[in-house]
């Protein structure tokens, strides 16, 4: 059975797929709709994602799309690690701008889940990092935002120091949460 752990926010997940290690290797079902549905995990994904960083260091995000592209993230590592960070976006939540973050590896073989109304980033913890995900809305880059991932509001706790970070220019030039329309209302 799959393991689906809180990571303390309104439904974002670490999720832990079963390995099945054997002579010749592992198989591992990493996406299964039918079992995650049982855990309260209904999603309907139409695109994968694969991102590559060279070095440690390599901070993407924080980012989101706006409605009607909002995306849910499934997203694991299949080389070196990463810091992965989710960020309530929602106005009126009662977490809004608070953070959750786990670490997701190669070797862990963990997941996150970040849901819609929740911005996503990571940093590398390592070189060479590969980064998959599934998103359940097409790209659309009239709806995509950013937010400054050292936003003092938000206070995320990065493990890698800024001065190590390499950012996009799109990133460094994101917006603070405090001046952005997200487009999400809590309920
Ligand atoms: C996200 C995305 C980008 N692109 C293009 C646009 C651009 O030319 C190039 C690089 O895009 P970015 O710089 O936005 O890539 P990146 O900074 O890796 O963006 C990603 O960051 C993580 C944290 C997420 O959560 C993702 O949803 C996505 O926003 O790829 C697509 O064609 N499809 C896509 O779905």
């Amino acid at each position: 059975m799959v393991d689906v752990l809180s990571l303390g926010l309104d439904g974002v997940f670490e999720i832990r797929p079963p390995k099945f290690v054997d002579a010749r290797g592992f198989f591992s079902e990493t996406w299964n709709a039918a079992k995650l549905a049982k855990a309260g995990i209904s999603v309907d994904f139409v695109q994968d994602n694969h991102s590559f960083s060279r070095m440690r260091g390599v901070m993407r995000g924080l980012h989101f799309q706006m409605p009607p592209f909002a995306q849910d993230k499934l997203v694991r590592v299949l080389r070196g690690s990463v810091f992965d960070v989710a960020v309530d976006i929602r106005r009126g939540s009662p977490t809004f701008g608070k953070w959750t973050a786990v670490t997701l590896s190669a070797r862990q073989w963990n997941q996150i889940l970040v849901p819609k109304g929740f911005a996503h980033g990571f940093v590398t913890l390592e070189p060479d990092t590969e980064v998959v995900y599934k998103v359940s809305a097409p790209y659309s880059a009239p709806h995509e935002r950013s937010i400054r991932s050292d936003d003092p509001d938000i206070a995320i706790d990065w493990p890698v120091p800024a001065t190590d970070m390499v950012l996009s220019p799109k990133d460094e030039a994101a917006p603070f949460l405090a001046d952005l329309e997200t487009g999400f209302n809590y309920r």
